[in-house]
């Protein structure tokens, strides 16, 4: 499945906005990759910066437009140095986005089926018979029942699941090597968010995809992920394959994160605090003021290197460093339930 080069290479991802506050740090120096066929998901808090660091890769950031910095080569190329026009050319169809709200992308006053055609005849030179040919097999694809009569309905017509489906088919125009989905299903119900998370594994296989998911939804992300990318504030905390996320993961950020999760016993109300002020980012760890193993190391310097604490998973955390103790941290999940001996004998 995995080539040489990857399908897409990200690397030192900075992006910025300019705001009456100052300049604002929404993504500060990222690098992941996504392989053919392969699902990574970025997850982590709300403002972490994920929808930024995706929305960022084609440039589609929203206004105030983000001055997007680093590198992001896709096939090869680097699309940061690209013109607008060369973008366009890409943007929508060898890489193609999918949003949480359906809604939004669609225009009321046309039939599904004609803005199908026309997000296909944007980029392809093809007739109307064929287009309306091709939109009907992609809405029978995305797994629209009787999609040749549905063709003509106008949006409202559909469920919210239905109206998603069509957004993938959409999607689907230009048969893209790479899929952005953010937060595709997270306006859905769970039945339906299980069928859509369904239909993209079978989509991805078919068209051998990359995707890049960006979600809060642990859970989610469990069905889906091959490999997970934990952001915060801006940072890479973590990443690995999901296995060993799921199973042993190193940052305490992470290990806080999944235990919020609500079937696994957690605190289903969140992570306790805040993530810092993205216009004045503190030194040393971003998490450090949230975590419950906080020494002097953390608050000093950047964000720690990213360091290898198991075959291709890594975390950006002091402990894991040289003459640090992570044993501390290693076994974090279990740690994280309050200590209730040093409760008891506090004096203050
Ligand atoms: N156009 C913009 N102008 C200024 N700041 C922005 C803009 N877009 C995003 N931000 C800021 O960038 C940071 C990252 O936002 P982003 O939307 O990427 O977070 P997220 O991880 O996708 O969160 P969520 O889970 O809520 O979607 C936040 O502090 C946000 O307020
Ligand atoms: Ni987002």
């Amino acid at each position: 499945m995995s080539t040489a080069e990857p399908l897409l290479e990200v690397e030192d991802l900075t992006t910025t906005f300019s705001t009456d506050d100052g300049e604002l740090m929404a993504v500060d120096g990222i690098d992941f990759s996504v392989d053919s066929g392969e699902t990574v998901c970025i997850v982590g808090e709300s403002g972490s910066g994920k929808t930024v660091a995706t929305e960022s890769i084609t440039r589609i950031v929203k206004s105030p437009p983000g001055h997007v910095e680093g590198s992001v080569r896709f096939k090869g190329q680097d699309l940061l140095e690209m013109s607008e026009p060369e973008l366009r050319d890409i943007r929508g169809y060898e890489i193609a986005h999918i949003f949480q709200n359906p809604q939004e992308a669609m225009n009321h006053c046309y039939t599904v089926g004609w803005q199908i055609m026309e997000a296909l005849q944007i980029h392809r030179d093809v007739s109307n018979e064929e287009a309306r040919a091709k939109a009907v097999d992609l809405l029978d694809k995305v797994g629209i029942a009787n999609a040749s009569s549905r063709f003509d309905d106008h949006p409202h017509e559909f469920s919210g699941g239905q109206k998603q489906r069509v957004m993938i088919a959409m999607a689907l125009v230009g048969d893209p090597d790479l899929l952005i989905a953010d937060e595709p299903t997270t306006a859905l119900d769970v039945t339906v968010q299980a069928q859509i998370l369904r239909l993209l594994d079978d989509l991805q296989e078919e068209f051998d995809m990359g995707i890049l998911f960006v979600t809060h939804d642990l859970g989610v992300v469990a069905e889906i992920a091959d490999r997970i990318i934990v952001m915060y504030a801006g940072k890479v905390m973590e990443r690995g394959g999901v296995l060993d996320i799921f199973d042993h993961p190193a940052h305490p950020y992470t290990q806080q994160l999944l235990n919020c999760l609500p079937d696994i016993g957690g605190n289903t109300g969140g992570i306790p605090g805040k993530l810092p002020d993205p216009h004045d980012p503190p030194d040393g760890c971003r998490f450090a003021a949230r975590c419950d193993h906080t020494i002097d190391a953390c608050r000093t310097g950047q964000q720690p290197e990213e360091v290898e604490v198991n075959p291709g998973q890594k975390a950006s955390c002091v402990y894991y460093r040289p003459a640090h103790d992570d044993s501390v941290i290693r076994d974090g999940i279990q740690n994280t339930e309050p200590d209730t001996t040093e409760v008891g004998s506090a004096d203050d």
